[in-house]
């Protein structure tokens, strides 16, 4: 598509603070993301995430991040939060993930050699809505500021991806510009700790996928 008409999607994951999230509504954002893995620094309760889902503007996604978590407290927590996406990135297979009616992202983890095919992963996930390829190994948490090693996205996926792991203001303009992506996801980049997003870094990081959307190799 020509640069300019293909708008890059922008998720930022791992809110905690309703402002934050009212924040990221406002610069333009696609999707904010509440994690409920076990044991990541940016966990939410329940009750948090549903008052920050009731900070969000209309059409922003409100993305729930699993990792292994029981089947009924996912259950649990759809009711409560009412999420419009699901993210998975633990061992759950695709009769897991799509067994609660909510469109899903499954997350692929990068972070060592021998990542799966895009056959594989198209064969294993036939109801992902679509990918997430993040810098973590397998079985590890996400969220750890690491980037790998992008020429390795498998490429015929038929699935819009996203591109995570160690994405900043800094480095988010050649992230795109290098891999096209459907859209990017950052949680450490834009924050001053674990959770706490920087108004700053959010704005800086629009703006450099923008500009990025608007630039022609
Ligand atoms: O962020 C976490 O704590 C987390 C825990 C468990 C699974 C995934 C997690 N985060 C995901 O990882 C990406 C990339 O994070 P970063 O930008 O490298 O810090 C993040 O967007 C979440 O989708």
């Amino acid at each position: 598509m020509k640069p300019g008409f293909f708008r890059t999607r922008i998720k930022i994951c791992g809110m905690t603070r309703p402002g934050d999230v009212r924040l990221a509504s406002e610069l333009g954002v696609d999707g904010v993301g509440f994690i409920f893995a076990r044991r990541s620094p940016r966990r939410v309760e329940p009750e948090e995430a549903r008052a920050m889902r009731n900070a969000m503007a209309p059409f922003v996604d409100a993305v729930a991040l699993f990792m292994d978590n029981p089947q009924a407290e996912v259950r649990e927590i759809i009711r409560h939060v009412r999420p419009t996406l699901l993210q998975f990135h633990g061992s759950e297979e695709d009769s897991f993930c799509r067994s609660f009616g909510v469109p899903y992202l499954r997350s692929v983890a990068m972070g060592e050699p021998g990542a799966p095919s895009d056959q594989v992963l198209r064969t294993r996930y036939p109801g992902a809505a679509g990918f997430l390829f993040d810098s973590h190994v397998p079985g590890e948490q996400g969220g750890t500021g690491q980037r790998f090693d992008w020429s390795r996205i498998p490429r015929d996926l038929g699935k819009p991806w996203l591109l995570a792991g160690g994405l900043t203001p800094e480095n988010v303009f050649e992230a795109i510009c290098g891999t096209r992506p459907w859209g990017v996801d950052v949680a450490s980049g834009v924050e001053v700790e674990p959770g706490v997003k920087d108004g700053d870094l959010m704005r800086r990081f629009v703006e450099e996928t923008r500009r990025a959307d608007c630039h022609s190799e």
